[in-house]
């Protein structure tokens, strides 16, 4: 089976929440706690991408490995991404958002099993929706940094605008509301609600 190593993202500003989303509790378990273990499930190898470890310092994330942003202010998902890249060791690596409280673990493990047949040509293998391209659940080739890297010294910060120069392989997803990020207090109320 491929080896992939897993990223979570959690040096988000939460501006529209209004509270760090990391740390709100869904079910008891605080968001970035719940994210981390669904990702266990695909892989022994974590890194949590954030400006603000201490903030995190006393929750359950046993194996999970922080990675300090050197950054003296958040400068997107993209950013994020490549500084945790920059430590990915396998194949592939499976990028999450940490405001995903709906993923499903077998439906992550389904999509490492079809990366073995993903064609080389593909830098990423994600799920597509009307807008575009599902960038923060989902998988990108590790050899894919320096690619990242040109972009970002030319000043991009987009995901999707950076996503459109490479081919990117297709996840399939019966069921779309694995991928409700929650990003106000009424998607909070909405989540709770159902
Ligand atoms: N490490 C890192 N993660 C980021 C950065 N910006 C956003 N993220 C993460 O990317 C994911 C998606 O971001 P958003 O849903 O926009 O969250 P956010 O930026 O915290 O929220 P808003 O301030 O309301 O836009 C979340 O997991 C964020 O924590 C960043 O600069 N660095
Ligand atoms: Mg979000």
């Amino acid at each position: 089976m491929t080896t992939v190593s897993a990223i979570v993202l959690a040096g988000g500003k939460s501006s529209r929440m209004g509270k760090d989303k990391a740390l709100i509790p869904i079910q008891g378990i605080p968001l970035l706690e719940k994210v981390c273990n669904v990702a266990k499930s695909c892989t022994d190898t974590i890194y949590i991408v954030t400006l603000w470890p201490d903030r995190y310092q006393n929750l359950q994330l046993p194996g999970c490995e922080f990675i300090q942003e050197n950054l003296s202010n958040t400068q997107g998902p993209l950013v994020g991404f490549t500084q945790g890249l920059e430590k990915v060791k396998t194949e592939w690596v499976l990028l999450l958002a940490c405001d995903l409280p709906n993923l499903r673990v077998e439906v992550l493990q389904d999509w490492v099993n079809r990366l073995d047949n993903v064609e080389t040509e593909n830098i990423a293998c994600l799920v597509k929706n009307t807008q575009g391209w599902e960038p923060l659940c989902g998988f990108y080739r590790s050899h894919c940094l320096p690619l990242l890297l040109d972009f970002l010294n030319q000043g991009g910060r987009s995901f999707q605008e950076w996503l459109k120069l490479y081919p990117v392989a297709h996840l399939p997803l019966s069921e779309p509301d694995m991928l409700f990020n929650c990003n106000t207090p009424e998607d909070l109320q909405q989540f709770i609600a159902t």
